[in-house]
């Protein structure tokens, strides 16, 4: 099956002079030589072949590697990059209009990733060159790791390993080393690299139909940067399992691809692939370092985790390793202006990342190890821990239909989030709520809440509490009363009325408080039995959160949502509320019910 994906973009055949006209406009450094279409060459602003006393190192091949080559132009880095086409090799005349650029009397290397097209077009532009004069020396990289030998007259495929050979080689001109020094440099890095990817989806070649090729909960294994197919087709995997296999793989004893064993320094790098988000490529990354490490036994100097060497959107990443030592250190860590090199990933790492401990707060009175679950508890206890438990367990039960409300009017966690609140609730009123002293169980009640939920709905409960904590304590005793809970209950919708700046008919969680605290504070004035009157706010506040569906939203995400969306569903902060209150006021019923 095919299908069309969508794309922003003019053109379809504009897409790689479009992509260099807009990295020189972000780029002050970078520059392209005049000659568009067919001259399609990046280079640093600041060179001039007639001038330029410093080995040039140039690199390029078919384009959609992005930031590969171009965004690996800069000082101590590339010093052109020649473009050709969405996976096509650039023609002759280009690689030579690149190196007639930036070539001074010090010559050039080319450094060029191991593709028939390449090597022949880079490789005749460099004999034409010498024949022009220039010093050129050409290095070839094969860092593929997924086939193994004999690769044929093909060879191994030039992948992300490259770029790590563009810094080496980079560097090493920038240091003044001559033409000879730099290719050897360059030569003796591509030696030592070897790479392996894995896909997820096929990329999209602009203005095309997207292969389906792989189908769902496949990945392949071992493939190019092409769209090609990988070496194997597999059932998709955890990721950690991806990189365990991958890194075994390129380090096989078998085919020998790279000269690392036991007790080596290695660089890592974890290349996203063009539609691999950043979280993942950090998950690759801090799975692959422990086992670098622990089974292999190879000291990780330098990790870099980015996308650098892509292959359109394809999703999937590959990993890179490298054998390092300290001169391969002092290259790669070298400064650049190469806009797409990665910064703060140089100098020393320590063997094992121990966290920074967690500060103290500074006034002891609430810490956590000083309170405890008591031993006995006293009526009051019992009925607040009945209420409490009741409360977050129909939280919890509630979770998939806030999730499913705040899916069509806001980001859909409304549900996850208060899970996360009421679940430590739970576990932390077995641990540490000291239940017969109401204002300190309120008090961490907010506390379980401001550790875990997070989101608006988290700091909207913590501040709940705290207020109510505040006013509570000002009760002056632990005695407290239902007239009591009704003005803490009060003070806290204040606050997050307050702090929120949300009032009634906002369209928020203060549509289910509101309505309950009044009718609370009505019936105890009317002298309706306190149960009683709770369980009628209770009431209250569900035809509150019921209501919200008529009204529009003036907080939060949902005020972004067209009425007719809204109409769809009740406000899921409002319905969470109501939940948990309704719930809370039927526990503590039925238990007077019971006596
Ligand atoms: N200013 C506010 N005052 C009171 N309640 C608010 C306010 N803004 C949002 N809310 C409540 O918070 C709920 C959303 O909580 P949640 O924790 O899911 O927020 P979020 O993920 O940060 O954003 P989103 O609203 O997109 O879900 C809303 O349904 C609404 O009841």
């Amino acid at each position: 099956m095919a299908f069309h994906t969508k794309k922003l973009i003019n053109e379809p055949n504009h897409v790689v002079t479009e992509f260099i006209e807009g990295l020189v406009e972000t780029y002050p450094g970078l520059q392209y030589l005049d000659g568009f279409p067919e001259v399609k060459v990046v280079l640093r602003a600041d060179v001039s072949g007639v001038s330029y006393d410093k080995v040039a190192v140039i690199s390029g091949g078919g384009s959609g590697h992005e930031p590969a080559h171009a965004g690996f132009v800069g000082k101590g880095m590339l010093t052109a990059a020649i473009c050709g086409d969405v996976f096509a090799s650039p023609p002759v005349d280009s690689i030579l209009a690149g190196i007639r650029a930036v070539t001074g009397p010090s010559g050039c290397l080319l450094i060029v990733k191991n593709y028939t097209g390449d090597r022949l077009n880079f490789g005749l532009a460099a004999e034409q060159a010498k024949s022009e004069g220039y010093g050129v020396e050409m290095v070839i990289v094969g860092d593929d790791c997924a086939l193994p030998p004999p690769r044929g007259i093909a060879g191994r495929r030039g992948l992300a390993g490259t770029i790590l050979v563009h810094k080496v080689a980079g560097a090493a001109a920038d240091s003044g080393l001559s033409l000879a020094e730099v290719a050897a440099e360059a030569k003796r890095a591509s030696e030592m690299v070897g790479t392996m990817g894995v896909a997820l989806s096929v990329c999209t070649l602009p203005g095309q139909v997207t292969s389906d090729r792989l189908g769902p909960g496949k990945m392949e294994l071992g493939l190019g940067i092409h769209g090609e197919p990988g070496a194997a087709v597999a059932d998709l995997q955890h990721v950690d399992i991806v990189v365990s296999h991958v890194l075994k793989q390129i380090l096989s004893t078998e085919t020998n691809y790279v000269p690392i064993t036991r007790g080596c320094r290695i660089v890592l790098m974890i290349n996203g692939l063009g539609a691999t988000p950043l979280m993942e490529l950090m998950i690759a990354a801090g799975k692959a370092v422990p086992r670098l490490q622990l089974e292999h036994g190879l000291a990780v100097d330098r990790v870099y985790t980015g996308s650098f060497m892509t292959s359109l959107d394809m999703a999937g990443f590959s990993i890179t390793v490298m054998k390092a030592d300290q001169k391969i250190l002092n290259y790669l860590d070298a400064p650049t202006k190469a806009p797409n090199w990665p910064v703060a990933a140089d100098g020393d790492r320590p063997p094992a990342k121990i966290p920074v401990p967690l500060p103290q707060s500074r006034s002891k009175k609430h810490d956590e190890k000083t309170l405890s679950r008591p031993q006995q508890l006293s009526p009051q206890g019992h009925i607040l821990e009945i209420a409490i438990e009741a409360a977050a367990i129909a939280v919890i039960n509630i979770t998939d239909s806030l999730n499913d409300w705040d899916s069509k009017v806001g980001d859909g966690d409304c549900g996850s989030t208060m899970f996360r609140g009421a679940s430590a609730i739970l576990e932390d009123m077995k641990k540490c709520y000291p239940l017969n002293d109401p204002a300190e169980t309120i008090l961490q009640i907010g506390s379980s809440i401001g550790k875990v939920m997070g989101g608006t709905s988290g700091i909207l409960y913590n501040i709940f509490f705290k207020a109510a904590y505040t006013h509570l304590k000002a009760v002056g005793h632990s005695d407290i009363r239902v007239p009591h809970w009704a003005g803490a209950f009060e003070a806290a919708i204040a606050a997050v009325s307050k702090y929120g700046g949300a009032k009634e008919g906002y369209r928020t969680l203060l549509d289910a408080l509101i309505p309950a605290s009044s009718v609370l504070k009505e019936k105890l004035a009317a002298g309706v039995d306190p149960v009683d009157a709770f369980v009628l706010s209770a009431e209250a506040a569900v035809t509150g959160a019921e209501s919200t569906k008529n009204m529009l939203a003036q907080a939060g995400r949902s005020s972004y949502v067209s009425a007719e969306i809204l109409a769809s569903v009740p406000d899921p902060g409002a319905m969470g509320a109501a939940t948990w209150y309704k719930a809370a006021a039927e526990a503590v019923k039925e238990k007077y019910n019971t006596h």
